[in-house]
């Protein structure tokens, strides 16, 4: 049997019980571009990255708020910047608290070409997505694109209430424009949030890391794990990156070029991992038509949960692959 043909067949069989890794725009790198630079903007638009964010929130300075939602509402009228990348073209708004999130939601979805994804920072609870959701809806209820949400973890309450909001996120937008589909953890605004200061290896967010992760899989979204603000240390950049790959993260946030290729890498399954699964796939199919559960492959015990293991690095290769 070939390996597609393999793949399909093993899907058929297990898909049921799988984490399942559903379709999704790959966000390997998200890398934020401040909305009102328009050297970094044209720049990020030449780069190999999955999800390019414009942003109008903490990346933009209060007096330049303006600028920044008008230089991308250009961006976004703009038909040659429509071409067909394989990126993500994403637009972080101000968070619904601040006085700004209404001017930004009409400049951006009032465009000529609607961005790809909106980013919604700092939600704290229901009543704040059903706010943004109903300026939404009402702002593109003519438009046929369905447009991605990714919301931000990063407060204690946000915390706290995560599972709630992305619940009712979730039933919210099945009815209407604009579909859940990717959780960032905010890192450097949750620090804010508890009152403390970023230590080096971030072991003070281990326990918010985990949940916000098990949630998002629990819902089967996207996780974007905290940005390294120390831009130039590409080693811990590289290291930290690989842990929340380990830790079940879909991305990273990125926030210069020179993170980008490493981040990418991080989160695409490496040859070997893809070739241990691979071989795993068939020895455990040829296994299953012999009648056996259990057999060794490459030293281990192997049985279904480790074929869903590799079933899943197989998933996630197909899918972000396709942007390599
Ligand atoms: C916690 C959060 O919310 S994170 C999100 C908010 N923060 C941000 O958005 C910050 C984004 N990053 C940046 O603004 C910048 O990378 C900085 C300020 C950290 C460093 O900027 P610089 O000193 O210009 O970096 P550097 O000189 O190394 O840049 C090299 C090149 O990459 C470009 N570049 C740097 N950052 C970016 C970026 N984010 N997007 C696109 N291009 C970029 C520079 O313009 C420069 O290109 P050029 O030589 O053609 O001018
Ligand atoms: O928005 C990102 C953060 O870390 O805060
Ligand atoms: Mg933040």
């Amino acid at each position: 049997m070939n390996f597609l043909k393999l793949l399909n067949y093993v899907g058929k069989l297990h898909r049921g019980t799988l984490i399942s890794v559903r379709h999704y725009t790959p966000r390997r790198a998200l890398m934020y571009v401040p909305g009102d630079d328009i050297r970094k903007l044209s720049k990020a638009f030449t780069l190999n990255v999955d999800c390019i964010t414009m942003d109008c929130e903490d990346g933009v300075a209060l007096n330049k708020k303006e600028t920044a939602r008008n230089t991308i509402r250009n961006i976004l009228d703009t038909e040659k910047n429509v071409v067909k990348r394989n990126y993500d073209r994403a637009v972080r708004v101000n968070p619904v608290t601040s006085e700004f999130c209404q001017c930004d939601l009409r400049a951006v979805l009032t465009a000529k070409y609607l961005p790809d994804t909106i980013l919604l920072p700092k939600v704290d609870d229901k009543e704040q997505l059903k706010w943004f959701l109903d300026q939404v809806n009402s702002l593109i209820i003519e438009r046929k694109e369905i447009i991605d949400l990714i919301i931000y973890v990063e407060s204690a309450v946000g915390v706290i209430n995560f599972y709630d909001n992305c619940k009712y996120a979730i039933e919210l937008s099945q009815t209407g424009k604009i579909s859940l589909a990717g959780v960032v953890f905010g890192s450097d605004d949750l620090c804010a949030s508890i009152g403390i200061t970023r230590s080096s290896d971030g072991a003070e967010l281990l326990y918010a890391r985990q949940k916000i992760v098990l949630i998002s899989k629990a819902f089967n979204l996207q996780a974007i794990d905290m940005v390294h603000i120390d831009y130039k240390d590409l080693a811990g950049l590289k290291k930290y990156a690989e842990q929340g790959a380990q830790m079940g993260y879909t991305g990273k946030q990125v926030i210069h070029p020179d993170q980008i290729p490493i981040v990418q890498d991080a989160f695409l399954p490496s040859k070997r991992q893809v070739e241990w699964a691979t071989g795993l796939l068939e020895s455990f199919q040829e296994h299953q038509l012999k009648g056996k559960g259990a057999f060794v492959y490459k030293g281990n015990m192997i049985d279904m949960p480790t074929m869903k293991q590799a079933q899943n690095v197989m998933d996630i290769f197909k899918l972000t692959s396709s942007n390599v």
